[in-house]
Formats: structure tokens, sequence, C-alpha cells
């Protein structure tokens, strides 16, 4: 059985004032890629935002392994040093480069209120991460001049610039072009194989997320309704997730969780 990297315990979040995750409780296995999949409103956005602490509990617990609580002091602090997220909305500059944007990745590294230019050392490993996505010809472009899928790219890169343990994805290939998909999902596999990085990504496309995926978490309506392997992840289950009414998601309960 492999360590978890993140235990997630009976966890409820609220939205103004509305629950919008409830009962979650997984784990997220170390050195692995796990993707939240589901319909559109079901939590997925919500769950990485608890992860990553930016959207906090209402009740239920988050353990990091070899850090404890998410709540408890200082905790919070070194999650956030070894953990990087790519944002559905990019949450980029526009007015800066795609360079500098991605050395924004790296701002937790240095005084925040510093003036100097950006040291070379990183300034080159910002030009490894636009290289591994493809985009480093357009370093010096300004984000706002840069289409959908390559802002995605930037964030991708601002995330791996970090060199992360933990990878949270929020839809990362939303706009890239289809035919690149494939390719930055298999750069993603060679991070967690090679590099022991773990991934929660979510994703929209099950044929994205049937290959790629060790395990799959599957939300509805907040809750999870599936837990397991791509393997176990037949039709049915998509069905269950995807398509059937809420009386009958509500019959069937969870599965495989
Ligand atoms: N900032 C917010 N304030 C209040 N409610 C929110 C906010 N963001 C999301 N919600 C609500 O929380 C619920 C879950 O949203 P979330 O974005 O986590 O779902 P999702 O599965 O990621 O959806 P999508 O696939 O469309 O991105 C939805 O009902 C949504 O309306």
């Amino acid at each position: 059985m492999r360590r978890s990297a993140v235990s997630i315990h009976d966890l409820s979040v609220s939205r103004s004032q509305r629950l919008v995750l409830q009962e979650i409780t997984c784990t997220i296995p170390v050195g692995m890629i796990t993707a939240i999949v589901g319909p559109s409103g079901a939590g997925k956005s919500t769950l990485i935002g608890a992860i990553n602490g930016l959207i906090p509990a209402a009740d239920g617990t988050i353990i990091v392994s070899g850090l404890g609580r998410l709540t408890a002091p200082g905790v919070m602090r070194k999650h956030c040093r070894q953990t990087a997220t790519v944002f559905q909305e990019h949450a980029l500059i526009d007015r800066l480069s795609a360079l500098d944007n991605v050395l924004l990745g790296l701002a937790d590294s240095r005084h925040p209120l510093s003036f100097l230019p950006w040291p070379r050392a990183l300034q080159r490993r910002a030009a490894e991460a636009l290289a591994s996505v493809d985009l480093l010809h357009r370093a010096a472009e300004r984000v706002g001049r840069l289409s959908g899928g390559e802002r995605q790219r930037v964030g991708l890169a601002r995330a791996l610039v970090r060199e992360p343990r933990l990878l949270l994805a929020d839809e990362p290939f939303a706009s890239v072009d289809p035919a690149l998909v494939q390719r930055f999902a298999g750069m993603l596999r060679r991070l967690v194989v090679e590099r022991g990085v773990t991934l929660v990504i979510v994703l929209h496309q099950m044929e994205t997320a049937r290959p790629l995926a060790d395990r799959i978490i599957g939300l509805v309506d907040g809750r999870i309704r599936f837990n397991g392997s791509p393997r176990e992840f037949d039709a049915a289950a998509e069905f269950r997730l995807f398509h059937a009414s809420p009386t009958k998601r509500e019959k069937n309960g969870c599965f495989n969780a």
C-alpha cells in the first residue's frame, strides 16, 4: 500500500454559506497521479483549494504527510513551500513577460520587497520551465498578448519552476490545443515517475483522465461518488457520475470508495 501525501477525513467546505463539499474522506497517494473528475459545479476546484489551504474547511481535517494537520501552527507555511498550484483561470499578470510570470513562482525564495534583478540561476530555472512547456520562444512576450493555451502553459511553467513535491492542477489542459494535450500529459507523467512528485489534477475529459491517472476520485454534488483505479472506472461508473439523475445518484450512493 502506497503512503499518502495527503489524508482527508470527513471534510466539509462551505462557500457563500452553502455546503459545497460534504463528508469527503480520501487519501492522495504519494508519487502518483490522482485525477478529480465530475460534472461542472461538483466541487472539484473547491477540493483543490482546500488541499492547498486557500479555502478553509468548515469541518473535518486535512493531514499532510510529514507535517501534520493543515490547521496546526507552522504547517501551512511549510505545506505552501512544497506545493504548487496551476489555477483554472491562470492567475497571471498580463503586463509582465512570460519569463517574469514564471519567476513569480519563485517569489517566496527571496525578499518580497527586493528590487534587484532575479539571480541568473533562477532565471535559468524559469527559462527551463518555459522550455518544458514549449514556450521558450515567447519568454519575453507580455502575457496579455498570449493566447489562452499559451497562458495556460505559462501557468503550468510557473508551477513547475517551484519543483514542488505536491502539484495541484485545476484543468491545466482546458484551453491547450488537443494535439499538445498528450505531450503535456506525458510530461506530467515523467515528472511523477522521475521526480516522485505527487500530482492531483482536475480533468474534464475522461479520455485524458483514464490513461493518465493512477487513481480517480469522482465527485457529484460535493460528495465522493467514485474512488478507485481507472480500470474500475467503467462505462457504468461514468454514467452514474456524469449522466444519472440526482435521485438515481442518491440511490446508488458511493461506489468503489
Ligand atoms: N467563489 C465562490 N463563491 C461562492 N460559491 C462558489 C464560489 N466558487 C464556486 N462556488 C460554488 O461552489 C460549488 C462548487 O464549485 P467548484 O468550482 O468547486 O466546482 P467544479 O466542479 O470545479 O466546477 P467546474 O467544473 O465548472 O469548474 C458550485 O456550486 C459553485 O457555484
